[in-house]
């Protein structure tokens, strides 16, 4: 059917219900407010493909629902009819299609693609846009479309809630008018209560107790069963819109036990799979069948509140941030972009100081575990004899730590050098992996654990299987994806670097300048520095220059000279003596202080600048040790150094000879 030839300033009136009317006139009415022109083409729908990947990227967990809850619809109902299926956000852009384009007009089809905009803004009044505007499922037919490009088309749209019942995006049915369009309209509906089901399964199903009820025992299993998500203390967590719907209660944080009318000792213990009768409320006889959590840690709610909980917000580089022109980091993040959403491990290798951990953890925070922690582990300064209770946990709970396997739960474990792992420990941990789960050894009682494994080595893990270091299975099983960190020296975006590790550690009030020089100095090649070392350099001159612009003189003397045995991550050189050591809470007198040439340990104020940073530095080694107990791996680990290092601090404050 042709659009007609003149603007119409009403939608046309359908026979289908007064309310469908209504919602349409009221959509054309903001078409007219919002200043669309019914004849204008929506070009400017069309976003870039870097646009495109975010939004995907941001929304790959819905992508991905969506795809499995909606293909088999697409494959057993509608593959034989010519349609489009469409995941749009909450602001109405296209996040994904399923289906074909056939009944469009091939000038047309851009406008579907991904990263087409179809709010009633951009689009006027059409399917997703009036349901992302009403928050109610719409069909909007050919002459509805307030836009006459659109009104080749009839679209079936039903809006998505998440957990929270907050409206997270729209599916929606487009064809050329050939489907039975009522059937159209329900089957969208029930689309999208699929995906919103699965969306409660998928957040809580693993910890959590999921209870479907309805009012026939046949249909339990059915997309329009009430499925409610209840926790150890039969508080309700999370509920569908049927649930509320079949119940007419609003059920938030209601008790499981009230509103069911049953004990929840008995609920919890309801056999698997068995229906039991309940009266609801007092009044609603329904049928209701629980599941229990998949992962039996949620019946120890003692033991869970040992674990985690991710409450820092992220301050670190991005992927996007990382990638600064250099073409090898470029293809490592683009790389470890297209996998975030999926479960395949990463081992990133590359030089001491080149960034693996910095990476590990911009990968974790870009994906869908980043609301769980990332647990970091150097295998390297642990010692031997504890390292298996470290990663696995004490065979009696009680005595201590759950392990850092376990609290990395739902998160990520980023574990480096694991060919420092004894034998024994390498079969464990790939037994964790193969099976999912820590097992006690003793009384065999184990937990599922869902961990993403990021393994970091300075040095090839191949070779290193090679030579009978590192068990060759093991290797196989945490080298998902191989990513190699180039090192300083050979980066070509050493500028722009430079320039983002100063923004990130530079106080607002210290100028956002670096001179040439000193951009030369830190980039010149016989400066071996690793970006550690560069960070370190900076933070050292952002000290001595106070609110000044950085300047040649106010770098280490080292950087200018490069003497022999410096070791930049401690900011010491070995001739630093710090003479005298009081109680190992603090430390008095410095009596030579790196860095300062001849005429800057003239200036008072950067003497004094230096010798705080001195003292930052041994506090901070001191306060360490002490909580340690003097345990030389643990304080090493803690404060991010090699155990040698630690060493010579130590004997540089006179506390080991
Ligand atoms: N791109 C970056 N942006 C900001 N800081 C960075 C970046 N790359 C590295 N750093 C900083 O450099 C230091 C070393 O980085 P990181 O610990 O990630 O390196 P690594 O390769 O894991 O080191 P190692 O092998 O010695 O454990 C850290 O302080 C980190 O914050």
């Amino acid at each position: 059917m042709q659009p007609s030839d003149n603007p119409r300033t009403h939608p046309p009136r359908t026979r289908k219900s007064l309310s469908h009317d209504l919602m349409i006139q009221a959509s054309w009415q903001r078409c007219n407010k919002y200043g669309l022109d019914q004849e204008t083409t929506p070009a400017d729908a069309i976003v870039s493909q870097g646009e495109v990947r975010d939004l995907q990227y941001h929304h790959n967990f819905l992508i991905n629902t969506t795809g499995s809850e909606v293909l088999p619809y697409y494959e057993n109902i509608l593959a034989n009819s010519s349609c489009l299926i469409m995941l749009a956000d909450q602001k109405g852009q296209v996040l994904n299609c399923w289906g074909d384009r056939r009944f469009m007009a091939i000038q047309k089809r851009r406008c579907f693609d991904d990263g087409a905009r179809w709010s009633e803004k951009v689009n006027g009044t059409n399917a997703i846009g009036t349901a992302l505007a009403t928050g109610q499922a719409v069909q909007v037919q050919r002459d509805e479309h307030y836009l006459k490009a659109n009104r080749f088309m009839i679209g079936s749209a039903a809006p998505i809630y998440d957990t929270n019942r907050e409206l997270l995006g729209v599916l929606d049915v487009s064809s050329d008018a050939y489907l039975p369009q009522a059937h159209t309209l329900g089957m969208v509906r029930m689309m999208s209560q699929s995906v919103e089901n699965r969306l409660i399964i998928s957040k809580f199903g693993q910890e959590e107790f999921l209870l479907t009820f309805n009012t026939n025992v046949d249909n339990l299993d059915s997309q329009w069963a009430g499925l409610i998500a209840f926790n150890e203390n039969g508080t309700i967590i999370s509920a569908n819109r049927r649930a509320e719907m079949l119940l007419r209660f609003e059920l938030a944080l209601a008790s499981v036990e009230e509103v069911f009318g049953i004990r929840l000792f008995e609920l919890k213990n309801q056999p698997e799979g068995q229906p039991v009768l309940v009266n609801a409320l007092g009044k609603y006889k329904m049928y209701a069948m629980v599941k229990r959590p998949e992962n039996p840690m949620a019946l120890a709610p003692d033991y869970r509140d040992r674990l985690p909980v991710q409450t820092e917000t992220y301050a670190g580089p991005t992927l996007e941030q990382l990638a600064l022109g250099d073409m090898r980091i470029e293809r490592c993040t683009r790389m470890a972009k297209a996998v975030t959403g999926k479960e395949m491990p990463l081992l990133i290798q590359g030089e001491t100081g080149t960034g693996k951990k910095t990476f590990a953890r911009a990968f974790h925070h870009a994906s869908q575990r980043s609301a769980f922690p990332m647990i970091t582990v150097n295998c390297a300064v642990i010692p031997e004899d504890e390292i298996e209770a470290e990663l696995f946990g004490y065979q009696n709970p009680d005595k201590g730590s759950v392990g850092l396997i376990r609290k990395a739960h739902k998160g990520t474990f980023y574990i480096e050098e694991p060919a420092e792992l004894p034998m024994s420990a390498q079969t464990r941990l790939l037994r964790v992996l193969e099976e999912k789960k820590v097992t006690c050894p003793d009384t065999g009682q184990n937990w599922s654990v869902d961990i993403r494994i990021i393994a970091a080595s300075k040095t090839s893990l191949k070779a290193q299987v090679t030579t009978g270091q590192l068990r060759e299975d093991l290797y196989y099983r945490i080298s998902g994806l191989n990513l190699e960190l180039p090192p300083l020296r050979e980066r070509t975006d050493q500028i722009a670097l430079i320039h983002h590790l100063h923004r990130s550690c530079k106080e607002s009030s210290q100028p956002e300048y670096l001179s040439e020089e000193v951009l030369s100095l830190l980039t010149r090649p016989a400066w071996p520095g690793n970006t550690r070392q560069l960070l370190n350099v900076l933070q050292i001159a952002l000290a001595m220059a106070g609110d000044d612009e950085i300047e040649a003189w106010h770098l280490p003397d080292d950087v200018l000279t490069e003497p022999a045995n410096r070791d930049l991550s401690t900011g010491m050189t070995d001739k630093t003596v710090i003479t005298e050591t009081q109680t190992p809470a603090r430390i008095s007198t410095i009596t030579e202080t790196p860095y300062l040439s001849a005429d800057q340990e003239t200036n008072p104020a950067l003497l004094q600048q230096a010798n705080q940073l001195q003292h930052s530095i041994a506090d901070e080694t001191l306060k360490a040790y002490t909580l340690h107990k003097g345990n030389i791996s643990r304080t090493a680990q803690a404060l991010g150094i090699s155990r040698n290092t630690l060493y010579k601090r130590l004997k540089e404050l006179g506390i080991r000879s």
